[in-house]
């Protein structure tokens, strides 16, 4: 099939390459040009593993092009995938002007039948805005071409996105007439696999239906962290707890480690959007309100250890911080927990030396030219005469740290871990260290 998809940033260029994988004619188009330019010369502008192969394998097949040309690309989809960015607005709600610009673009050069597909988080009732949009450019130009418009709404996870997209969960399709569904059905078919992943309902459910379901997560999230710091007052393990709870199938395995509080593109904007949406027609969602609320309160809970060991006036202090990115295998800071520690060290007078296997460019683009902010080649030169290590992202190489050379480096002693409740190991191994908090 030929497909268009708009936006190439994670979700875009991850089902663009995954849709060309199984045999598909895809052409992505960003206004970017800076992306695109590093697309046609054979690179990614993200990290995400196994992204590089898959997309490198279908441009050599010629299954997959990458353009700034809007007219080329709304001719060449019959599908036409809007995956672009939906940030929060300045009261929360989701700017949907890049959306509606794609959807705007589409109806000035379509040339024929085309399902335009919001793959992007959008509130409920943005289905009829894209609509409307389409319409009245074709209306403009006097054109009277069939259009269907479709919600498909992504449900991939950032360092696992490639496995996501080809092995999901659910698909859901939000659609309301014949041709588009069987259009959707084909598209999907082969990842269906062994069962029938397709869930189709109507346009507005399929909306709400992502809300839902990160709005689900960030709950269990804010539940668990709060759950966490009461552990830890009283002197009981979370990490027991939640094995003690995850084996009931009612609540399950995922989705509960406390934390620094949930970072990301998505939970903490969607979070945001699905209360403005609710109180925009009237009906307060007091349960998210204090899940954002307790996400806030988590993002300060590291610095507060770190004011009660060390004091207010951090002037003179040094910290070693391990993980920038929101969570490991991405280089991704959007509302990193990272972001606030560091802003917060810095306020109070300490220097930062910061590591992270791959965000380390990207803080560079978010801090600027901060002298207190410097960046370390390895997680070990971080250390050095440094008053304590700060653990705030849980990659892999930080699970077994060497605990003498962290004694050996620091000038006390001392680790605030962030990441602690995933890795018993170090816990354990943490005892023996001797450490802060
Ligand atoms: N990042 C995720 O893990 C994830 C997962 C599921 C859903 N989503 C949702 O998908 C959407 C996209 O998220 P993302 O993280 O991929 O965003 P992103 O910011 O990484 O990428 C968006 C891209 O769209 C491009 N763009 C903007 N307007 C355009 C236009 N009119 N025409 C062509 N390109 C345009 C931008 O230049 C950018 O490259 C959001 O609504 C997000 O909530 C994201
Ligand atoms: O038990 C957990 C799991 C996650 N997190 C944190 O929650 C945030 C989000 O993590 P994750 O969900 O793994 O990453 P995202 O890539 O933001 O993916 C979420 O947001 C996407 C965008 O909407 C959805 O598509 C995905 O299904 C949804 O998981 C991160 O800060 C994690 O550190 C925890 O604190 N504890």
């Amino acid at each position: 099939m030929k497909l268009t998809v708009i936006g190439t940033g994670y979700v875009g260029l991850v089902s663009g390459a995954c849709l060309a994988d199984v045999g598909n004619d895809v052409l992505c188009l960003d206004l970017d040009a800076a992306k695109i330019r590093i697309l046609e010369d054979g690179g990614i502008p993200i990290h995400e593993p196994g992204l590089l192969d898959i997309v490198r394998r279908n441009v050599e097949a010629g299954r997959l092009a990458f353009t700034t040309d809007i007219e080329r690309a709304a001719r060449h989809g019959e599908i036409q995938f809007i995956a672009v960015g939906t940030p929060p607005d300045e009261d929360g709600s989701a700017d949907l002007q890049y959306v509606l610009a794609a959807a705007r673009n589409i109806g000035r050069h379509m040339d024929g039948y085309r399902v335009i597909v919001d793959k992007s988080t959008v509130p409920v009732g943005t289905g009829d805005k894209v609509r409307d949009a389409v319409a009245d450019e074709l209306a403009a130009r006097g054109a009277h071409l069939p259009f269907s418009v479709v919600s498909n709404p992504e449900f991939l996870k950032e360092g696992a996105a490639v496995d996501d997209f080809m092995r999901p969960d659910r698909i859901v399709v939000g659609a309301d007439d014949e041709r588009a569904i069987e259009l959707m059905r084909r598209l999907y078919t082969p990842f269906q696999r062994k069962r029938d992943k397709l869930v189709f309902m109507d346009v507005r459910s399929a909306e709400l239906t992502k809300y839902a379901a990160n709005a689900m997560l960030a709950t269990r999230i804010s539940f668990m962290n709060e759950l966490a710091n009461l552990a830890e007052t009283l002197g009981a393990d979370i990490e027991l707890v939640r094995q003690g709870i995850g084996s009931d199938p009612r609540i399950g395995w995922h989705f509960l480690y406390a934390g620094c509080g949930y970072g990301g593109s998505c939970f903490p904007k969607d979070v945001k959007a699905l209360i403005r949406t609710a109180a925009e027609h009237g009906r307060a969602l007091q349960v998210l309100g204090a899940v954002e609320a307790a996400n806030d309160a988590q993002k300060h809970v590291l610095v507060d250890k770190i004011v009660r060991r060390f004091g207010e006036d951090l002037a003179g202090r040094r910290f070693a911080l391990w993980g920038l990115a929101f969570k490991p295998d991405t280089d991704d800071m959007r509302e990193a927990p990272s972001r606030v520690l560091i802003a917060e060290l810095l306020r109070r007078g300490a220097s930062v030396a910061a590591y992270d296997p791959v965000a380390m460019r990207e803080a560079e683009r978010i801090f600027g030219d901060e002298p207190r902010l410097t960046y370390a080649g390895r997680p070990k030169s971080a250390l050095e005469g440094a008053d304590a290590l700060v653990i705030v992202t849980e990659w892999k190489e930080f699970r077994s740290p060497d605990f003498d050379a962290i004694r050996g480096r620091l000038r006390q002693p001392v680790i605030f871990d962030g990441a602690s409740a995933r890795s018993r190991a170090r816990r354990r191994r943490r005892r023996r260290c001797g450490r802060g908090a």
